[in-house]
């Protein structure tokens, strides 16, 4: 079930997306006691951490985080999506370091050895077996469509097999990243996209209505069917064949 919320303002979206994770993390924890998140840079944390790291109702010591992508660089660097997170979530809230996952520090200097390294520490926590089934994934969509560090016409965004890829030459700086592939974020229970500002919406018009294949976000179809949008008003404003649904959990 592909499902659009578009809300008045940016804050509204922030107040909805505190409703949605207090509930998906507490249905995730009380049928199998953890809640697993991978979340990406970029707009996104802020607006997911506005209402969420005072919300008193979520048990952040069960909480699994991980990111959907990680520029190569250290962990106090501007540009790192861990620090991103860590200051606008994780500095307010209890979750134990022990299930914190950020990129291999020692590693960024080689995007392939920290990709591998990442795919060992999603290993640790969703085993061996399968591909990682996060209980959800949050996602931000690039200006040009691209989602994680899937950009379009890039080699990575058709790795079928590997769960977490590099990339050495992203048209967004900085160039070296590591990102979750396709077949991990389809695997999730929830893939939720966030989308906020005018400046976003003739490409999510583009990729939820027109449905263009060479965008990566348009490839995101969780297996589940569970695929939330939380959008504001500018963002949707030019959707007309997609209606945006009532939010309701
Ligand atoms: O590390 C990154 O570059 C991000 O993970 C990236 O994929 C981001 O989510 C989108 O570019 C949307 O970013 P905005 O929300 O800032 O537009």
């Amino acid at each position: 079930m592909v499902q659009v919320f578009s809300f008045p303002t940016s804050d509204d979206v922030a107040q909805a997306l505190n409703t949605y994770l207090a509930q998906a993390s507490a249905t995730a924890i009380a049928t199998t006691g953890r809640f697993t998140i991978a979340i990406t840079g970029g707009s996104l944390p802020a607006t997911a951490s506005k209402y969420l790291k005072a919300n008193k109702a979520v048990d952040f010591s069960k909480w699994y985080v991980f990111w959907g992508d990680e520029r190569c660089v250290s962990h106090d660097h501007d540009d790192s999506n861990y620090k991103l997170v860590k200051e606008q979530l994780l500095d307010h809230v209890n979750v134990p370091a022990a299930q914190v996952f950020p990129i291999n520090p020692t590693l960024i200097g080689n995007p392939e050895e920290a990709a591998l390294d990442y795919h060992h520490q999603l290993a640790s926590v969703f085993g061996n077996g399968g591909v990682p089934e996060f209980d959800c994934v949050l996602l931000g969509i690039g200006p040009d469509g691209h989602l994680c560090s899937l950009f379009p016409g890039f080699p990575q965004v058709k790795e079928a097999d590997k769960w977490v890829t590099s990339i050495r030459d992203s048209p967004k700086p900085p160039p070296s990243r590591i990102t979750l592939t396709l077949p991990v974020l389809n695997n999730a229970k929830e893939a939720v996209f966030v989308v906020t500002g005018s400046g976003k919406s003739e490409m999510f018009k583009t990729i939820v209505e027109d449905k263009d294949t060479s965008k990566p976000s348009t490839l995101v179809a969780p297996k589940s069917g569970k695929l939330y949008w939380f959008v504001d008003d500018a963002a949707s404003q030019h959707l007309s064949a997609v209606k945006p649904s009532t939010f309701k959990l």
